[in-house]
């Protein structure tokens, strides 16, 4: 990064990869190991983004299954062994976006990942897709004390890119990036095709996108070039 350079700061799944098929089968591994039911896809997507420990408690609280501590510990780190083996089985990027960065890119963008994924298996996703290079900062869930839907996740994860906090933008899917983005005070676009369990405009995002080609349009007018 320049002194001048925009960051664009992407959240993961759900955002930048449609993962949700890779996460929902990890889920169905742990879920069928304890004998229970598999689960629905599009009520298992939307658990997605708060992390595994949580997409794990939800699944079970879809049971009316209360996990204690030892035991959702237990049950996650299961759920990322097995996941860990297959993580870019059926993911795949959602359309446009090596794209929208190529051109972004020349423009002079910079481009960071802040996900509430582990911050190992968002290395290990973004080396199966290729992309590992093309980020500043990769920051997981568990790289920071902080994450999301805290700010200091976005403006930490600003910091390692070497990004200023007043050219940045964050795109995200889901109401942790949002939050996130306006406790950190950062512009965020929303993408309307990720894994939200509402809907993603009623946090009010300053943009809503439907396509990747919408983005670079979208993130000009709300941190213009100079
Ligand atoms: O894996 C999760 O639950 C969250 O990941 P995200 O922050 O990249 O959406
Ligand atoms: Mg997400």
């Amino acid at each position: 990064m320049t002194a001048s350079s925009r960051l664009c700061v992407f959240d993961l799944d759900g955002t930048l990869a449609d993962t949700a098929p890779d996460l929902v089968s990890a889920l169905n591994h742990v879920l069928a190991a304890e004998g229970l039911p598999q689960a629905d896809f599009p009520t298992a997507r939307a658990f997605v983004g708060h992390g595994a420990r949580v997409l794990i408690e939800r699944a079970h609280r879809a049971h009316d299954i209360e996990l204690d501590d030892a035991r959702a510990l237990e049950l996650t780190e299961q759920f990322v062994g097995y996941y860990a083996q297959n993580i870019a089985d059926g993911t795949v990027l959602f359309p446009h976006v090596l794209e929208a960065m190529e051109e972004m890119a020349e423009d002079g963008w910079a481009f960071a990942i802040c996900t509430n994924k582990r911050e190992g298996l968002a290395r290990q996703l973004l080396d199966a897709l290729d992309l590992t290079e093309r980020f500043d900062a990769i920051c997981g869930g568990d790289t920071f004390a902080e994450r999301k839907p805290n700010g200091q996740h976005i403006l930490k994860t600003i910091e390692a890119a070497d990004g200023n906090p007043s050219r940045c933008v964050m795109v995200g899917d889901s109401p942790p990036d949002v939050l996130a983005a306006k406790d950190a005070n950062v512009p965020v676009i929303a993408v309307s095709f990720g894994y939200s369990n509402e809907p993603i405009g009623s946090l009010d995002p300053d943009v809503i996108i439907d396509t990747f080609a919408d983005l670079q349009e979208k993130a000009d007018a709300l941190v213009p070039s100079r």
